[in-house]
């Protein structure tokens, strides 16, 4: 596990209802209970807190020595400087509190005036995960003066002891850590205590991954993401539009090639309709096709395609020559499933639903949510992509992990729901995510965005409706 999957979890466990309280209590519990099978009870404590919620977690773990041990609180910083919501609450506790000194130290020269010779147990809660840098005033000092006591009292981190990275850093005994061992940890010793995170967090597609996924960059147009959508027939004329159109929300440009007679139907001035010749797509087009792709981050390939010959021999030979990362939904996985080899050493995500699952992989995605991902991880493994296996929770695996979500409503059974995920699954990829968590943050967002309007016009919506609701959806979710 790394620092960022912490983030995530945290993110994606408020989604389900665990608050920030909780596990910032369960986190400051655990180390109490650490501290007391360790070094037994009726100590003398000092306990330093920073302002960020690793001081959060300290303020919590005084509160629960207290009640068998003497505590003393150093705050350092700014009262007014601390910023969690959980992390205000516990500190206001603290204020009730009448057993529990509390010092407030704002500047390095009062710091380096303390004597701490009295303390058994120091805890140090100055910095932990938010770490950025070099530690700076007045956490410096306190660093520093806690380090002058190292080997005379026991000295305990919280997470990770404070500085580190840096050289400059506390000479903990020990760091009490939380859920599990991060990766980006060495070089200090860890006690592992579980703060409450259910099993679902490994698996679950959140609102964590669409604010990862949705991280822009750039000021300027086409820096953040380009994406082409191809599709439209003699037959369809909408899917190709819906994936468009959901894109165009999230991404500067959106490239659509499409025959001619469906750009005549687009009349939207978001996208840069390119048409070509004819009523469906075929080699002709290849080299306009080929081009397009060179100019963009991503391309969505199938909305709306229909499988005629012509068109077959188009969608192989694009895939075997495109060398930017895919994804395949509709008429497309159709023509690949027919020779499935081409996608060797390709980038892409399939966006299957059962049906067109068993058309790819010749098997049913059968069972309980564990049994249907087990096959999913499969296939994905021996294709060498990301498969989305669209549901009532939609599968995700790239082989090695897998994911599920479970946004979205039977209302969204209504067609085009299909292409409207699919451009936003390119959308992300056009952002320059990961094809996981590309597939995770679309999924998330168009059935988030579909419970939406489910809210306002109960089950009976089209798929356009979903696609409208993309920025209102995005803008909650990057307020979770
Ligand atoms: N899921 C969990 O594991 C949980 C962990 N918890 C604890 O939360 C901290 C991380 O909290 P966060 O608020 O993100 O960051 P910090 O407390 O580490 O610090 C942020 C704070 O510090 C300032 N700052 C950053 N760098 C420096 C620096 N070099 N010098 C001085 N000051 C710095 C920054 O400006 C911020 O104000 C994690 O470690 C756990 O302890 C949760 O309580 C429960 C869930
Ligand atoms: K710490």
């Amino acid at each position: 596990m790394k620092i960022e999957d912490v983030y995530i979890w945290d993110i994606n466990a408020k989604w389900l209802g665990i608050t920030p309280y909780q596990l910032m209590e369960n986190a400051g519990a655990g180390v109490a209970k650490t501290i007391e099978e360790k070094f037994g009870k009726n100590l003398r404590i000092a306990v330093f807190c920073g302002t960020g919620n690793n001081g959060g977690d300290g303020f919590v773990a005084a509160r629960h020595l207290s009640f068998e041990n003497d505590v003393t609180v150093f705050l350092i910083g700014d009262e007014s400087k601390i910023r969690s919501e959980e992390a205000k609450l516990n500190w206001n506790i603290l204020k009730n509190l009448d057993f529990i000194k509390i010092e407030i130290l704002k500047d390095s020269s009062q710091i380096k005036e303390l004597n701490l010779e009295e303390f058994d147990v120091i805890i140090d809660a100055l910095l932990g995960a938010g770490t950025r840098g070099e530690p700076k005033e007045p956490i410096k000092s306190a660093i520093e003066k806690i380090n002058e006591y190292a080997g005379k009292a026991k000295i305990v981190s919280i997470d990770l002891p404070s500085g580190y990275p840096s050289n400059l850093r506390v000479k903990a005994d020990f760091a009490v850590t939380f859920q599990w061992d991060k990766e980006e940890y060495s070089g200090f010793e860890r006690i592992v205590v579980k703060i409450g995170y259910p099993r679902e967090l490994y698996h679950l597609a959140g609102p964590a991954h669409v604010k990862f996924a949705f991280q822009r960059r750039g000021e300027h147009k086409g820096q953040n993401g380009k994406l082409l959508i191809i599709g439209g027939s003699e037959n369809y004329y909408g899917a190709p539009y819906l994936a468009a159109k959901s894109a165009s929300y999230l991404v500067d440009l959106v490239y659509l090639l499409t025959p001619e007679r469906v750009a005549k139907k687009i009349s939207d001035p978001n996208l840069i309709v390119r048409e070509v010749k004819g009523e469906n797509l075929s080699l002709e087009s290849i080299d306009k096709a080929l081009e397009l792709s060179e100019r963009v981050d991503a391309v969505v390939l199938g909305p709306g395609l229909g499988i005629k010959e012509e068109t077959k021999d188009f969608v192989k030979e694009f895939v075997k020559r495109v060398s930017k990362p895919l994804v395949i939904d509709a008429d497309g996985l159709k023509i690949v499933s027919e020779n499935l080899d081409i996608l060797k050493g390709k980038e892409f995500v399939l966006t299957p639903h059962a049906g067109e699952f068993k058309t790819l992989f010749g098997v049913k995605p059968e069972g309980g949510l564990r049994e249907k991902a087990k096959i999913v991880i499969e296939k994905a493994r021996e294709i060498g992509g990301v498969v989305l296996l669209k549901g009532k929770y939609d599968i995700i695996s790239d082989g090695e992990v897998w994911l599920y979500n479970k946004t979205g409503n039977r209302g969204m059974t209504t067609g085009g729901t299909g292409d409207v995920l699919a451009g936003t699954v390119g959308a992300f990829l056009a952002l320059k995510n990961s094809l996981l968590r590309s597939a995770a943050a679309g999924a998330f967002l168009v059935g988030f965005a579909g419970d939406l309007v489910a809210q306002e016009k109960g089950e009976s919506f089209v798929a356009s409706d979903v696609a409208e609701k993309i920025p209102i959806a995005l803008k909650k979710i990057l307020e979770m």
